[in-house]
């Protein structure tokens, strides 16, 4: 595909992922751009149906408003669309469907942006299938017992998906530790340091789309 080097985010569920691409987004909107995905996952409270850029499958246009945000859809209607290849990949977590359109990287790839996509680790292995070429990028939790201990709070989950997401997260934490797969795994202890290391870590492409920018200007 073309454009700069997307960036992929993954991890277990409660790493802080949608934190941090949060305080990214908020810093450097200019140069990120999150790439909406769908689900058939009920939206949590506060959360609204993805917007921005343009949502061209489904007949709908929606627009974008936050990094948790997704386009909420029924199965029947997503199953339909992977059926049809709209999807670069897409996965079955906790008992939904997730997966991220072709359309959602092209609107933020149109607009010369770097695209980050917060997915799961099936979608980290379908995209490796893939000709998207990103960066990897693996948030972990600094223990099982803290990453429990912030799910809880965060109040999202019953019991019984806060179950299947920390049997997903032990999963996880292990396919983070086999080499090659992630060029960088941040431990997600310290907000204000694993942001420092994101930052960091991507500090490589932001320079580049920079230089892509001002060659177009000059
Ligand atoms: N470094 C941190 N210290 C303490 N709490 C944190 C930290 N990072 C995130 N949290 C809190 O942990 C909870 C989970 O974080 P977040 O929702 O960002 O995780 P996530 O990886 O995006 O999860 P999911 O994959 O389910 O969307 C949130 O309530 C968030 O405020
Ligand atoms: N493979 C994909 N995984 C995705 C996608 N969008 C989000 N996710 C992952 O799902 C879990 C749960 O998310 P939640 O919002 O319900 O807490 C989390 O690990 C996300 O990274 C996607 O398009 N494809």
């Amino acid at each position: 595909m073309a454009g700069p080097r997307p960036v992929v985010l993954s991890g277990p569920s409660g790493a802080g992922k949608s934190t941090l691409l949060k305080k990214l987004m908020k810093e450097y909107d200019n140069v990120f751009g999150f790439s909406v995905s769908h689900t058939t996952r009920n939206p949590r409270p506060g959360e609204e149906d993805g917007k921005g850029g343009f949502c061209n499958i489904f007949f709908c246009t929606c627009s974008y408003s936050g990094v948790s945000d997704y386009h909420y859809v029924t199965r029947e209607v997503m199953q339909a669309s992977i059926d049809n290849g709209d999807f670069i990949e897409n996965a079955e977590f906790s008992g939904n469907l997730y997966g991220t359109s072709k359309a959602a990287v092209q609107d933020v790839q149109a607009k010369n942006l770097i695209c980050i996509l917060d997915i799961d680790m099936q979608g980290v292995k379908n995209i490796k299938c893939t000709d998207l070429n990103p960066i990897y990028i693996s948030i972990q939790p600094p223990s099982m017992a803290l990453l429990e201990k912030r799910l809880r709070d965060r109040n999202t989950e019953s019991e019984e998906s806060l179950c299947r997401r920390l049997n997903a997260a032990r999963v996880e934490m292990e396919f983070s530790k086999e080499p090659g797969v992630f060029d960088v795994v941040i431990v997600n202890d310290k907000l204000e340091d694993a942001y420092g290391k994101l930052r960091e870590a991507l500090v490589e492409v932001s320079c580049l789309i920079y230089f892509m920018q001002k060659i177009r200007l000059d």
